[in-house]
């Protein structure tokens, strides 16, 4: 299906690069391999080293314009840059790829095609495209014969700008224009900004339907029951997404309708330092499949992945199409969300492993984002560092989060969902005393909220953060659901629990004015 042709870019000015239109599988291993991007493990995967190893949230900008003026909330990272800069920047980038190669990928974002924006994606590098072809949702053949792209995103990693003269901050950047629907970026090797910039774009576009856009993992049980997981980067929703005895719909990024979920991606990109072959065997079978990109993974000398090794970045990464997951869901939709999970990974230890929220207290949590940042996944990230990200995604919604808020509260409403925080971080005690949660007592206390478990037990409330804990969970010990009770020293606790109360408040206070002041009243109590 590669051919090489000079009309797909004319549009942008680009008309003397040699274009690969959709090149499939195996074109592009060869592509990759002969460019120098990587090589194909004895496992299968092609696996490729970048630059960056984490995206680069700072780096990212909205264009500011008629459009985006009054509907982008210019806070937290919804940095503005003028139409100027973004045209300046793309006359740059389109004279330096005359005469490169470049690749070209037709796909969707979303699943529901009611929904789906058609995206024409054109990459410098060859492992870029089959990323997204893992990535995206593939158009059938069909679909493809009629395409015509909503969106145009353009990345050229070696192109670095130059922020003196190109008005961005440093040398990476990831423009995002609504009015021009295109997206540019360069200066980052790293994949998944491909994903996240499109992301954003639909987090800004679908409320306009009245569609809530998440940052969210998706699953359904056999009897159409779905769960959604929302969390920060390696808070666990790929990770406890992937459950055998529940269908898969997708691990990051999904839309709510008035009909149910759906999938915006056709793959799933997973974290793999230390992953458990017996723990995660589903995503661990992805590092032996063909097809797979494997980024920033080493190679032993038999060319095995070695997936210990942390060496080029903690956030080593697996990226493969839905397919490879044997229980996905065939059409990545379903209908409305029963449970709705917000992960945190607590890096205080104080949260509880599970805790029920009520309607005003998932507001503020939703709104309050709170987690710790994960080593890796972000430039200059090398410790879990504790964060306020709001929505449990603030680098990708373009829109203020109280109205992201609202939509989700009024969903949550009309399907009756219940609403958890479950802590996948630290208990008893702080990172660097007492120990990250197991994957298998996470588990069990999802299984045991999803499937109806604990409608029936008893819960005490928690005096810091108001949360309702269960006193009992099968399959887990009692003094593992009370963090107050998994801390050796009890004085400890109560200091650790106040100061992150405190600090929850404070982060709140630019919020108050714009929420209900139910949800504010909902606030933990640091003197509790
Ligand atoms: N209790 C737990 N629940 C979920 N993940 C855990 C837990 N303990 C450790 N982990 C690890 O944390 C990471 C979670 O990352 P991931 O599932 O990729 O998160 P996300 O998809 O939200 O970015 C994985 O490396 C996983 O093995
Ligand atoms: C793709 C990413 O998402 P997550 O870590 O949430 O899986 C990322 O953070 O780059
Ligand atoms: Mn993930």
């Amino acid at each position: 299906m590669s051919l090489t042709s000079s009309t797909p870019l004319s549009d942008l000015g680009i008309d003397r690069a040699t274009i690969h239109l959709n090149p499939g599988v195996d074109a592009l291993y060869a592509h990759a391999i002969r460019r120098g991007e990587g090589v194909q493990a004895a496992t299968g995967p092609l696996t490729v080293r970048t630059d960056k190893g984490g995206r680069s949230p700072k780096d990212r900008f909205i264009v500011e314009d008629d459009l985006t003026r009054e509907t982008v909330w210019w806070g937290g990272f919804n940095t503005p840059i003028s139409p100027d800069v973004f045209d300046r920047l793309l006359a740059r980038m389109t004279d330096y790829a005359a005469g490169k190669e470049l690749f070209v990928q037709q796909v969707f974002a979303g699943t529901d095609p009611d929904h789906r924006v058609a995206v024409r994606m054109v990459t410098e590098m060859a492992y870029h495209s089959l990323f997204i072809r893992n990535m995206f949702v593939r158009p059938t053949a069909d679909e493809l014969r009629s395409f015509e792209e909503d969106w145009t995103v353009l990345n050229i990693p070696s192109f670095k700008a130059d922020p003196e003269r190109d008005g961005v901050r440093s040398g990476t950047f990831i423009l995002v224009n609504f009015t021009r629907k295109m997206i540019i970026a360069g200066g980052t090797q790293y994949a998944g900004e491909n994903k996240k910039g499109i992301f954003s774009v639909l987090n800004f576009l679908l409320p306009q339907s009245g569609v809530m856009p998440m940052h969210c993992s998706a699953n359904v049980g056999d009897g159409g029951d779905v769960a959604l997981f929302f969390g920060l980067s390696g808070t666990g929703k790929t990770t406890l997404s992937a459950d055998p005895t529940r269908q898969l719909i997708g691990d990051d990024e999904h839309g709510w309708t008035e009909h149910g979920v759906f999938n915006f991606e056709g793959g799933c990109y997973a974290k793999v330092i230390h992953l458990n072959p017996e723990a995660e065997p589903v995503i661990f079978r992805t590092t032996r499949t063909y097809g797979t990109v494997l980024e920033n993974v080493v190679l032993d000398a038999q060319g095995v992945p070695d997936l210990d090794d942390g060496s080029l970045t903690e956030n080593t990464r697996s990226a493969y199409p839905i397919e490879q997951v044997p229980n996905h869901r065939p059409g990545g939709q379903a209908g409305h969300p029963k449970h709705i999970v917000f992960l945190t990974a607590d890096a205080f230890g104080v949260l509880p492993p599970i805790s029920r929220l009520s309607p005003e207290q998932m507001e503020y949590q939703f709104i309050s984002g709170f987690t710790a940042k994960i080593p890796g996944t972000e430039e200059g990230v090398t410790e879990p560092s504790p964060t306020f990200s709001t929505c449990f995604g603030a680098p990708f919604m373009p829109r203020h989060p109280g109205e992201y808020a609202r939509l989700l509260a009024r969903k949550v409403r009309d399907s009756g969902a219940r609403v958890w925080l479950v802590n996948t971080g630290w208990t008893g005690g702080m990172y660097g005393q007492g120990h990250r949660m197991s994957i298998a007592h996470t588990r069990a206390l999802l299984n045991a909220a999803i499937s109806g478990g604990l409608d029936g037990v008893a819960f005490g409330r928690e005096p810091f953060f108001g949360l309702e804990i269960p006193t009992e969970v099968p399959g887990v010990p009692a003094e593992v659901l009370n963090p107050q009770q998994a801390w050796a020293d009890p004085e400890a606790y109560a200091r650790t629990a106040h100061k992150l109360a405190r600090m929850f408040r404070e982060n709140f206070q630019r919020f108050e004015a714009g929420v209900d002041p139910a949800v504010t009243a909902s606030m933990p109590n640091p003197d509790a």
